[in-house]
């Protein structure tokens, strides 16, 4: 137990479990900032970070193998120690829809209260995920500015149609980075920089591996 897991359960609350899903071809600074600030804003005890296996709404045919893509994210927080990484939907067969690992999650960590770490853009989205009402049911969300996606819009639907889970929706102001996985696919097939973009060790696997070029 972290010392604020047990401070919480002195305080007689819930600890904070942060969710950060994704499909990280390959992880970068804009993954990392949006965690570390939804940890320490919203005393998360720790971030699990959960590479999809096969993501529900990403239709590329060309994403990099699971067991690759863990590899980056363990190397990306290993000098972290709030952050935890679960190979649980890379383990999993089938589109890795989040209801289903929130339904582990929520059995494996029951005396936690969950948060589920996201994007603006991803934010966006939410109902149309399986199950969105049930999500909604199991945790509360943090959606973290990310350039170009203003999610304003999306908060005055939610007052307007969905207002009983607006406590459960929560806006993250971010040091915005305007970072994508899709740029640093494309300027490793340019042969661009992609320096500062993402962690040294992950950029150096990647350029080991071989990872997209020529995609
Ligand atoms: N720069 C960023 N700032 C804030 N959140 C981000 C950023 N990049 C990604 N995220 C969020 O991280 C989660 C996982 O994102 P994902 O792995 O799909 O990265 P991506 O950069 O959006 O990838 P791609 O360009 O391939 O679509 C999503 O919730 C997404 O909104
Ligand atoms: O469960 C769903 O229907 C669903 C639909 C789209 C995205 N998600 C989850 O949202 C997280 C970010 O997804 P992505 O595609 O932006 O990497 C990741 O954990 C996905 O599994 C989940």
């Amino acid at each position: 137990m972290t010392d604020l897991e047990r401070l919480a359960l002195q305080k007689r609350e819930k600890p904070r479990l942060g969710i950060m899903g994704g499909t990280f071809d390959p992880i970068h600074y804009g993954h990392l900032v949006a965690a570390e600030m939804a940890r320490a804003k919203f005393k998360l005890s720790k971030v699990l970070f959960i590479p999809t296996g096969t993501p529900p709404h990403k239709h590329r045919k060309d994403i990099s193998a699971g067991p690759m893509r863990y590899e980056m994210v363990r190397r990306a927080i290993e000098d972290n120690e709030f952050f935890e990484i679960s190979s649980l939907e890379i383990e999993r067969e089938g589109p890795s829809y989040t209801v289903d690992t929130l339904r582990i999650l929520h059995r494996t960590y029951p005396e936690h209260e969950l948060y589920f770490i996201t994007g603006s853009d991803a934010l966006l989205e939410i109902f149309s995920w399986r199950e969105a009402e049930e999500i909604l049911r199991l945790i509360q969300f943090i959606g973290a500015a990310r350039p170009g996606f203003d999610a304003r819009d999306f908060f005055l639907k939610v007052q307007e149609e969905h207002p009983d889970t607006q406590e459960k929706i929560h806006y993250l102001e971010v040091p915005a980075l305007a970072i994508s996985s899709t740029d640093i696919r494309s300027r490793v097939q340019c042969g661009e920089p992609i320096r500062y973009l993402l962690p040294e060790a992950v950029r150096l696997y990647l350029e080991e591996m071989k990872l997209y070029v020529n995609k």
